[in-house]
């Protein structure tokens, strides 16, 4: 296919995200099935515009004036991945399978500024509905912060310290064109591809296949980290899904101690089985929640790691369509359900032992304001201060969260370079 016939495909499956509101991922797939001839070059390529205009919806047809998948298209093409309306009426040009020419006030559009008066949620590409949240949680930051979320994001990687060392890491994967993390000590990145450009399919790797590393953005790997810091000998990652956190643990804890792993969905724990084999990780043990319970480790636990269901606003550089997709009443569950998850995993806390509460949200409802209420009700919980620990852990170089409160860290795209993410580090007072 050529890049008109590309942009053609890209508008119609944008047309079936938006008309029938479901993931581009299954739109996609459908559109592959029903066009056979379509090589993985193309797919990509057309991926990559449904992608990207997704991610600056509200910004782009307020540039376009003119919201329709058409338009979306055409200023991703001309104007964000740099092709110019002369680039993009080039590959309109005589190909039979291409979108119709672009049209007199199409192109005055595609090569105008952005107009100066859009309101700050269209400029920072955030749902309007959301944007006093989003406000709350960053200030004047904020349309800085929508828009780095609106950027592609990179591919992290966690080196697996069971089977060796970033340097080492960074040396065998050299031919990926990597750097080193600057928060995360075992942490190595790949900078996101650009336009057309495919991002390395790093699974396919031998390391990978050997446990050397673990896909995980660096928000993620730090709040590992963290957690590890109070150097817990028994732990209970009680929201374990997948184990992504799991894996970071027991590599941070060199696979000394005892971790539990739990979910309440067997189906989402079924991945740990193979990552742990595959990672060298010892020291785990899964609860499965359909064959045993976890009544035994109340009020035992030097550790709860409890990363909770949520929006998922931090991650929308990496799902895009999500953004369009939440609704107020999903989120008003979420926030009941975290509150319920977070009572629950308390109670396997030991006095004097750790909970760390995590979300991949920027959504003050889900984050300070869910801490704040359950330390309001649980009295014998306290906030623990991250700012010294943040700097023992990570030196006074690394860009630091924002810390709304002494114990309560928010990591975001443009100020900590990750995804964003929230963690507070609570500890249940020694009894008496
Ligand atoms: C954010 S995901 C966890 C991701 C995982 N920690 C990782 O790093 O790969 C949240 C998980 O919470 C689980 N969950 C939802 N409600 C729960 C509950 N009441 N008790 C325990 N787990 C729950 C979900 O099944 C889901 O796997």
């Amino acid at each position: 296919m050529k890049d008109g016939g590309r942009l053609a495909a890209a508008i119609e499956i944008l047309g079936d995200v938006e008309q029938a509101r479901r993931p581009v991922q299954d739109a996609l797939r459908d559109w592959g099935r029903q066009h056979r001839f379509a090589g993985s070059g193309d797919r990509l390529v057309i991926a990559n515009l449904v992608f990207d205009a997704l991610r600056r919806r509200l910004s782009l047809a307020a540039i376009m004036q003119d919201e329709s998948p058409r338009a979306l298209v055409f200023a991703t093409y001309a104007r964000i991945w740099g092709f110019g309306l002369e680039g993009l009426s080039a590959v309109l040009d005589g190909d039979r399978f291409a979108p119709e020419p672009v049209s007199e006030e199409e192109a005055a559009r595609l090569v105008a500024d952005a107009p100066s008066d859009m309101a700050a949620h269209v400029a920072a590409d955030i749902p309007e509905w959301l944007w006093p949240q989003f406000f709350e949680a960053f200030g004047d930051a904020a349309v800085e912060e929508g828009r780095a979320l609106a950027a592609r994001a990179p591919i992290d990687l966690r080196v697996n310290l069971l089977k060796g060392d970033r340097e080492r890491m960074l040396r065998k994967l050299s031919h990926l064109s990597l750097h080193e993390t600057t928060i995360s000590p075992v942490g190595l990145r790949i900078e996101p591809p650009l336009g057309k450009e495919r991002a390395p399919h790093v699974q396919a790797e031998e390391g990978f296949r050997k446990g050397w590393f673990e896909l995980q953005d660096e928000a993620s790997q730090v709040a590992a980290l963290v957690a590890a810091s109070v150097e817990p000998a028994q732990v209970l990652d009680y929201c374990a899904g997948g184990g992504g956190k799991t894996l970071a643990l027991a590599g941070a804890m060199g696979n000394r101690g005892q971790i539990y792993a739990h979910d309440a969905s067997k189906l989402r724990l079924a991945p740990i089985f193979e990552r742990l084999q595959r990672a060298g990780a010892r020291n785990v043990q899964v609860r499965d929640p359909e064959a045993t319970s976890i009544a035994d480790l109340e009020g035992r636990m030097d550790l709860v790691f409890v990363d909770v269901p949520c929006s998922g606003t931090g991650v929308w550089r990496r799902r895009p369509d999500s953004k369009w997709r939440i609704t107020p009443n999903a989120l008003a569950a979420r926030v009941r359900e975290q509150r319920e998850v977070l009572a629950a995993a308390s109670r396997h806390v030991r006095p004097g032992g750790h909970l760390l509460y995590a979300t991949c949200s920027l959504l003050p409802c889900e984050n300070g304001e869910q801490v704040r209420a359950f330390l309001g009700e649980a009295g014998e919980f306290e906030a623990v201060s991250l700012e010294p620990r943040w700097s023992g852990l990570f030196g006074d170089a690394a860009p630091r969260p924002r810390f709304e409160e002494p114990g309560f860290a928010t990591l975001s795209p443009a100020r900590t370079a990750t995804d964003g993410f929230f963690i507070a580090l609570l500890r249940r007072r020694e009894e008496g």
